[in-house]
């Protein structure tokens, strides 16, 4: 160790596996957010072998990931996803720091960054008022609906694609490939990511039945990345193409380059469609929660709705700067219940000191998002769903109450690119819910509402367990405005 720097504060391991036995197999986040309290903001771990460290606090998160930024951008390595199903050749959320990860970046930052996404308001407003459509339509499938309506966002925006509904090829496809990406990703399940060498044994080795997985889930992976960017080739040449990033990249790319163009804009698309969709409908399920949860707030932005847009129109993006309670929702769904909790795994590309400690290269860091945004000083009744702690007495938005992105979208160089994104998309969905509907608890057999408490179920994101919520219109005249959406569209 560097000039015998102790290693961070930790449970204390077994020899040889180390900590693998404290390790939680579910819900990590809350066991790690009790280390905090018994260690302090940096927590170490020792998995066999493999060093960890989680990050409980802002200070903690920007002494590693702002102020280091050149040590802690990189990524840890999963054999499996990564190298076996080829996933890293193409999602920029796991390549490593270096030139290819800056040109992604580079791109994201062209198509996402927070002056382009007034772009984007048609397509976020016709999607926001298909939702309604569905909703009238078939009340009882809200989460269904609010799974695809973040789909075919992505969809619409990446490729042009208008998606009708869950059945369509285009999000088959899609979320094929992701369950295959979610399963092979997950920690624990292939032994090929603890023991690299196992990846030269061929697939029709007995016993190596992780390859033949392999090879039909990089097929799906393929499938992701090249059909809906041939619809937009094929479209192109035949002059039919509708107005996408996908199009507009794909008129810039240089005959001469053409190869390695058209894998940007794949590349873009895939990392668009797997960190922008479960993650945007994730959010949009924990608002439907929140509001079945808490008849006074979504009474309080109703009334807000009413008294700034009226009831002859749906709420638009210039209405926003004029309704600081719904912004305040859109704030509290990303505190609450945080949808990715420990963001994405950064790891340290060389051996470091921060706060005195040493820090072996290799060591996978985790921000604790949870942890940070539950915190009780910064946030106090952490555990309540309650807008008003962004507001200023005077209902304004306050200033000096940290805002939840400072951890809900990651941290440092690899900070989430789609945040100005999904912040348009969720606010255009939940104010227009808010304007013409009411979500209730489900009725109990003695006619009293079912009580329902803030129950997760973690995958690829942290959702909430699905609930049988009572969906209703507001009134006569919200059905009316609902359904002159569709001569619009
Ligand atoms: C509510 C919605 C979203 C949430 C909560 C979210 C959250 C996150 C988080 C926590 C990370 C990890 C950052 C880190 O490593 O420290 C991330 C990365 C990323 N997100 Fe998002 N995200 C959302 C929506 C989107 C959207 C809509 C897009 C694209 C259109 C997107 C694209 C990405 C990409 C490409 C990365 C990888 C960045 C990199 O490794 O350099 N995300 N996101």
């Amino acid at each position: 160790r560097r000039g015998r720097l102790p290693l961070p504060p930790g449970p204390k391991g077994l020899p040889l596996i180390g900590n693998l036995l404290d390790f939680p197999a579910k819900f990590q986040w809350l066991t790690f957010d009790k280390w905090h309290e018994q260690y302090g903001d940096i927590v170490y771990l020792n998995l066999a072998g493999q060093s960890l460290v989680i990050l409980g606090s802002p200070e903690a998160t920007s002494a590693f990931f702002d102020q280091k930024s050149g040590v802690y951008s990189d990524r840890p390595r999963f054999v499996m996803v990564n190298e076996l199903i080829g996933w890293e050749e193409f999602n920029v959320a796991s390549y490593p720091y270096g030139n290819a990860w800056r040109e992604l970046r580079r791109v994201f930052h062209q198509q996402y960054h927070s002056g382009v996404i007034p772009r984007y308001y048609p397509i976020f407003r016709r999607h926001a008022h298909r939702l309604l459509r569905n909703l009238l339509a078939q009340p009882k499938d809200i989460e269904h609906h609010l799974l695809h309506t973040a789909s075919a966002i992505i969809l619409d925006t990446m490729y042009g694609i208008d998606v009708v509904d869950r059945d369509d090829p285009y999000v088959t496809i899609a979320d094929k490939a992701m369950e295959a990406i979610v399963e092979a990703a997950n920690p624990g399940s292939f032994l090929v990511d603890s023991f690299p060498a196992l990846k030269y044994v061929p697939s029709w080795f007995p016993g190596a039945e992780f390859q033949r997985k392999a090879i039909r889930w990089k097929a799906l992976m393929k499938d992701m990345l090249n059909k809906p960017f041939q619809v937009v080739k094929d479209g192109m040449q035949q002059g039919r193409a509708m107005s996408s990033i996908a199009a507009t990249m794909l008129q810039e790319v240089s005959p001469d380059d053409e190869e390695h163009g058209e894998y940007v804009i794949k590349a873009v698309g895939a990392a668009s469609y797997a960190a922008g969709s479960d993650t945007t409908s994730a959010t949009t399920q924990v608002f439907a929660l929140a509001m079945a949860m808490h008849p006074e707030v979504q009474a309080r932005a109703q009334a807000e709705l009413d008294a700034v847009v009226g009831p002859n129109r749906l709420p638009d993006f210039d209405d926003r700067p004029n309704l600081p309670y719904v912004n305040a929702i859109v704030r509290e769904l990303a505190r609450w219940l945080p949808v990715v909790p420990l963001a994405v795994p950064h790891a340290a590309s060389e051996d470091d000191e921060v706060r005195g400690y040493f820090i072996p290269k290799g060591t996978i860091i985790l921000g604790n998002t949870w942890s940070i945004l539950r915190d009780p000083v910064r946030y106090p009744d952490p555990d309540q769903f309650k807008p008003e702690r962004f507001l200023t007495k005077d209902g304004k938005l306050a200033t000096d109450v940290q805002d939840p992105s400072i951890a809900a979208f990651g941290y440092g160089r690899r900070i989430c690119p789609g945040r100005h994104f999904s912040d348009g998309s969720v606010y255009s969905l939940v104010s227009c819910m808010l304007a013409t509907f009411s979500i209730s608890p489900p009725i109990g057999e003695d006619g009293a509402p079912i009580k329902i408490t803030a129950e997760m179920s973690a995958g690829a994101v942290l959702r909430p367990a699905r609930v049988d919520y009572i969906v209703k219109p507001r009134s006569d005249a919200a059905v009316e405005l609902i359904r002159n959406t569709a001569y619009d569209a």
